[in-house]
């Protein structure tokens, strides 16, 4: 295996050349334009430079794989979508061998470094980018990003691994959603995960596919500086954010899904390594095809039954029926489920009417519900050997990093962007961006109306593409991002062509309360950075909104608003004559249609305030965990009738011989 680093010359670039990464022949990481830019000035013309990987690092080789004309014609399970829970689900379905499984990936195979295959820093060729609706508010539409090949968005994500406070789950499991409360889900989470420290174990996994770390220290200056102005502020330092017992309110590092060797976890590299897949010969993988239709029959009692899914190759060579012998689960993301249900005949009966499709099923819930977090970035010119921003101005530290990466396992590559995180109540925020003395009542992490409703991300680095941005001196860009949304939009078909993305109606900004906390979240970055200047830390004012009155931030937020890529709830788990009507019950079936489930981000009651993977392995292992015991439940039925039957016949059989011996005795 190989890493390069060569030159890239492209038509009409004068001022020496681009740059990229190669890495095993086929990753890039490309150093774009501006940046040679930076690289011949500053350094002098770069030659080739070859470093060998160490196997740790490797690529996944071959797994065994199977085109769609050699499926078999029938499996237990259908597991459409093969991405954070896909993934999951293939692996617990299959394991034990008592069930065939069927997996269905959009995308192909494969996995790289953390930072290189970070959406932002690769080649996006494992990345779906397509544009939303355009928003009459904002006058422009979003680019709305998701993953794209087995590990779906864990292969492109950044990493960031949080839990959330208890509240979040209470609050699901309180508003009549049974089996869904931090208690009964904190096992999932543990199931997952295997915790590699550095803080206490106590709260996390030790036995889970998934790795998860963080480090003992900062890896950039800035990051550093950014966490003792948190506390200076009055901000509490989280230990470690996955302790029931911290408050909802306060400053911590960021745990990442990271494995020891410094691999990116996806979800595909957690749970379905080489060793498993070609060693369980229940469960077969097809990449580069797409479920596009459900087929369902009607059952006597009048529900309807899912019994096949059309599935096709991505080159539209291959088409094939399988059927699902006990049942199909969706897990197509929070864009894709809902399309699906859509072209199948299952979603609202206008929108059906409307794209010419036969109603199946009208279910108002599909697609609607829409949700997600959003930030606003904002950008400070910092020293640059403190920023992520050097690796591409400073060949030499590129070089360092690479180094440091393969032959030591640590390094800035494993940083995948935020170091630290402050989260917090915009109630709790005066208008200066400072925190507020809060009671122990407001603290309390188990209470519903202390969820966290923003978070300001401090990040190593921003865009440097923004137009006015000083590139030469490093970049810190704290984001500014709205975790607790009450807005929400909606999922649509743009056409019947299942390889067409959907159409996504993102209704960011139409409830004041996000308003109220993306203006908290700025006031406290810029008091953030006002207490690292205090601190006699350089930092320069690059894009920030002029003043923090209401007025002055809300236009900034309406010019720079951006999607966090944290989409969910299109298909949510509520009941279907909810204000905002659900898609699937607390076992994640879907209403209406048996054999039918989904599991994915899509089926979040809303979205809450957290990074959503975490809490996305957890619902696919819990949702496994149902559909299993479900399986042997229902299985076990007979067994159990049988053995009642028998010991009654029994108990009879004694009674009535002790009876006859009472009576054979019996002097009367
Ligand atoms: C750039 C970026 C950075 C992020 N950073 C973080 C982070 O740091 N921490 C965090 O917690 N979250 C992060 N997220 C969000 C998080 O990763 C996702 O919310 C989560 O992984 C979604 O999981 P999912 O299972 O719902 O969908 P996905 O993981 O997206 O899986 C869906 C899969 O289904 C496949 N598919 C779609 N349609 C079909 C079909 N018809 N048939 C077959 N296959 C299909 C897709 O190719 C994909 O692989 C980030 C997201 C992005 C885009």
């Amino acid at each position: 295996m190989s890493i390069i680093l060569e030159p890239i010359w492209r038509d009409g670039f004068k001022l020496g050349g681009d740059y990229r990464i190669r890495i095993n022949g086929s990753i890039y990481l490309p150093v774009k334009a501006t940046v040679s830019l930076g690289l011949d000035a500053g350094c002098g013309t770069l030659n080739q430079q070859t470093i060998s990987l160490p196997p740790k690092c490797g690529l996944s080789a071959a797994h065994r794989q199977f085109s769609v004309n050699k499926l078999d014609s029938e499996y237990d399970y259908v597991v459409l979508g093969g991405g954070n829970a896909g993934c999951v689900l293939a692996r617990r379905l299959s394991e034990g061998g008592k069930h065939t499984v069927l997996l269905v990936e959009k995308g192909d195979a494969g996995d790289s470094a953390p930072l290189p295959s970070l959406h932002f820093w690769s080649d996006g060729k494992h990345s779906t980018v397509f544009d939303s609706a355009v928003d009459p508010k904002f006058g422009r539409s979003f680019s709305l990003i998701s993953g794209l090949g087995l590990g779906g968005t864990t292969r492109i994500n950044g990493g960031q691994y949080t839990l959330g406070v208890p509240a979040e789950y209470n609050a699901w499991s309180e508003e009549g959603r049974p089996g869904w409360s931090y208690e009964e889900l904190k096992p999932y989470f543990t199931k997952s995960e295997t915790w590699v420290g550095p803080v206490p174990e106590e709260w996390h996994g030790s036995t889970g596919p998934l790795t998860v770390r963080s480090y003992e220290d900062f890896y950039f200056g800035c990051s550093k500086e950014a966490a003792k102005a948190a506390t200076d502020l009055g901000f509490s330092s989280i230990l470690d954010m996955h302790s029931p017992l911290e408050p909802s309110i306060g400053w911590n590092k960021m745990q990442y899904t990271l494995g020891t060797d410094g691999t990116r976890q996806s979800s595909f590299r957690a749970y379905l390594p080489k060793t498993f897949v070609n060693s369980t010969q229940n469960l077969h993988i097809c990449t580069r095809a797409v479920g596009s239709k459900l087929a369902f029959s009607r059952q006597t009692d009048g529900r309807l039954r899912t019994d096949s899914v059309k599935i096709q190759s991505t080159d539209g060579r291959h088409v094939r029926v399988v059927k699902a012998r006990q049942e199909v689960i969706l897990a197509c993301g929070a864009f894709e489920t809902p399309k699906l249900l859509l072209l199948s005949g299952v979603g609202p009966e206008e929108h059906l009417d409307q794209m010419g499709i036969e109603v199946v099923r009208h279910t108002p819930g599909v697609g609607a519900n829409l949700q997600d977090h959003i930030y606003i970035k904002t950008v400070y010119n910092c020293p640059l050997p403190d920023s992520l921003w050097a690796i591409v101005r400073r060949p030499w530290i590129l070089i360092r990093e690479i180094y440091n990466y393969l032959i030591l396992g640590f390094g800035w590559l494993l940083c995948t962007q935020i170091e630290v995180e402050i989260f917090g109540m915009a109630s709790l925020i005066d208008a200066e961006g400072k925190p507020t003395a809060a009671s122990a009542e407001h603290k309390d992490p188990f209470n519903p109306n202390n969820r966290p409703d923003f978070a300001v991300l401090a990040t190593p680095i921003a865009d440097p593409r923004e137009p006015g941005i000083d590139w030469s001196k490093g970049l810190f860009g704290p984001n500014c991002a709205l975790m607790k949304a009450e807005s929400r939009g909606r999922v649509l078909l743009r056409s019947r062509n299942p390889l067409e993305n959907p159409l996504c109606e993102m209704g960011y900004l139409t409830h004041p309360k996000d308003w109220a906390a993306l203006r908290a979240a700025l006031r406290v970055s810029s008091q953030l950075c006002r207490q690292m200047r205090a601190n006699g830390y350089a930092l320069e004012e690059s894009k920030v909104p002029r003043a923090l009155d209401d007025e002055t931030l809300d236009a900034f937020i309406k010019e720079r608003v951006e999607t966090m890529y944290h989409y969910a709830s299109s298909c949510r788990m509520a009941s279907e004559v909810d204000a905002h009507p659900g898609v699937v019950d607390p076992e994640l079936r879907v209403h209406g249609i048996s054999n039918l489930r989904i599991s994915d981000a899509s089926v979040l009651p809303s979205a809450p305030a957290v990074h959503p993977q975490a809490l996305i392995y957890a619902v696919a292992e819990k949702c496994a965990d149902m559909m299993l015991k479900g399986y042997e439940i229902f299985h076990l039925l007979p067994v159990i009738f049988i053995f009642d039957a028998r010991m009654f016949l029994l108990n009879i059989t004694t009674e009535l011989g002790r009876y006859l011996i009472r009576r054979i005795n019996s002097p009367y």
